[in-house]
């Protein structure tokens, strides 16, 4: 087997878990380069847990997760929750830019620039955040995705990326989910609608407790 052929995460019998809580048990995946993943199951069946649990925000008490060849956590993933962690006394611009800081990313203006004309926020860049809709706040925190590549973050967890955005920015977002992955990333996801460029499916309700 190649570098190129190592899977880049494994979950390996792992027990997805809330505090003492266990909600699925013995799940397992193999995620490779240019893999894109649904998450699904009904609500409450532990899909966000799964995705905190990657990220290193909540414990892995049973089972593997190898990453990269390596047993390891917490592995330093994209993760975008679905709660959004915007400040809204900062604007649209300074949010970005702290949210690209995070995974060592110092944005020239015309990254900015260019990020946020990407969604649909071009002119909106001193605007205080607090003034944006739902869909608008969204927008910013997926503008980010615009900007990083494989080589900075190989692995994506993304929360609902698509709730509150209109029909064009989902198909977008789609063709760079699709680019991402063309270009050796992964993605592991979750929705409550359907993705078109998914090429693997984990229906966590296969696995509840
Ligand atoms: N902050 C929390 N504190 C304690 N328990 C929680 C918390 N958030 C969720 N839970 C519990 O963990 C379980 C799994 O929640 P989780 O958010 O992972 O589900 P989900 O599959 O992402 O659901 P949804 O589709 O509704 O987003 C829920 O049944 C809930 O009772």
């Amino acid at each position: 087997m190649t570098a190129l052929d190592t899977p880049l995460l494994v979950l390996d019998g792992l027990t997805v878990q809330r505090g003492e809580i266990p909600l699925c048990e013995e799940v397992s995946l193999n995620l490779s380069a240019g893999s894109i993943c649904h998450l699904i199951g009904a609500n409450g069946t532990g899909k966000t847990t799964l995705l905190m649990q990657l990220a290193g925000l909540l414990p892995v008490m049973t089972g593997e997760v190898v990453y990269q060849g390596a047993v390891s956590l917490p592995i330093q993933p994209l993760y975008v929750s679905h709660q959004l962690g915007i400040h809204p006394n900062l604007t649209v611009a300074q949010n970005l830019t702290f949210l690209l800081n995070l995974y060592g990313i110092t944005p020239s203006v015309t990254d900015i620039d260019d990020a946020l004309a990407w969604v649909g926020l071009q002119g909106f860049e001193t605007v205080s955040s607090s003034h944006l809709s739902a869909g608008q706040t969204r927008r910013i925190t997926l503008a980010r995705l615009y900007l990083l590549t494989p080589d900075i973050t190989p692995l994506w967890l993304l929360d609902e990326p698509f709730t509150a955005l209109d029909v064009d920015m989902v198909v977008r977002m789609e063709d760079r989910l699709s680019d991402f992955a063309n270009a050796g990333g992964s993605i592991l996801m979750t929705s409550h609608q359907a993705v078109g460029v998914a090429n693997q499916v984990l229906d966590l309700s296969n696995y509840m407790v």
